[in-house]
């Protein structure tokens, strides 16, 4: 297993390069991922902030990025006022092959998939733990699934049985039996509550073979709101290596 250090020092290089080579001084509208490998892209775009647009207005996905672009001194904006953004950079748990991700490992990817599909261009940045062929190689904890209150045993159920049912989604995933679990808070009592209000369950499928008819499957059961598979929004990843170098993909 690589160190932490090795690791931390692969998000910053992943960040670093994705910035310094797609937020150039074109760029007005940019869409800010959450997690901990977006910490060091707010970083470089603070020491880049004199290259950058001077009316650059940044659109968080999450109350964290939020609070970090302020504390940076970037302009924050909401979709309301900027519907069309230019280009957003998000960190990822996994990214298969073709660039699918999966993402919520942090809760936040209900507003970052909002941003994401509102931007020309998205960009991935993550170590190389992060990097796979089949999404479920590498993140074991499942797919984050974003549920409203009311319908999260509901939707628990329903997935739990998803194996016993006609299987819409059969050859999409590996796991004989998919099991869910509600996502609990750390340091509160009782569940994680996202920045929208809602829940989460953490669903393991094995491996997803076919991450777009999951998702399809999952997004009709009634009371999801969002599902962490980010299939086919990606146009660039950025791995940051344990050498210290980095590489990027397109979807192959
Ligand atoms: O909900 C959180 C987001 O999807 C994060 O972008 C994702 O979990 C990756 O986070 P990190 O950079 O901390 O590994």
């Amino acid at each position: 297993m690589a160190s932490p250090s090795l690791v931390e020092s692969a998000k910053l290089q992943a960040a670093c390069q994705a910035v310094d080579n797609h937020v150039t001084p074109g760029v007005r509208r940019l869409g800010v991922g959450s997690g901990s490998t977006i910490v060091y892209a707010i970083e470089r775009l603070k020491e880049n902030r004199n290259d950058l647009h001077p009316d650059l207005v940044c659109i968080p996905t999450s109350f964290q990025s939020r609070m970090l672009l302020i504390e940076a001194g970037f302009r924050v904006g909401d979709l309301d006022e900027f519907p069309e953004l230019d280009l957003a950079i998000d960190g990822a748990d996994e990214i298969d092959a073709q660039l699918n991700a999966i993402k919520g490992g942090g809760a936040a990817h209900l507003r970052e998939k909002v941003v994401a599909a509102a931007a020309r261009s998205f960009i991935l940045i993550a170590d190389h733990r992060k990097d796979s062929k089949t999404l479920g190689e590498q993140w074991k904890k499942g797919i984050p699934i974003e549920v409203i209150p009311f319908a999260y045993n509901t939707v628990k159920a329903k997935i739990e049985q998803l194996a016993d049912s006609t299987d819409l989604a059969k050859g999409a995933y590996s796991a004989p039996a998919p099991r869910a679990h509600l996502r609990m808070a750390t340091a509160k009592a009782g569940p994680v509550v996202t920045d929208s209000g809602n829940l989460i369950l953490d669903a393991d499928f094995g491996l997803i073979r076919d991450p777009l008819k999951l998702l399809g499957v999952l997004k009709m059961l009634p009371g999801v709101v969002e599902v962490g598979l980010f299939c086919g929004m990606a146009n660039k990843a950025y791995f940051g290596l344990a050498d210290g170098s980095t590489t990027c993909r397109m979807p192959c």
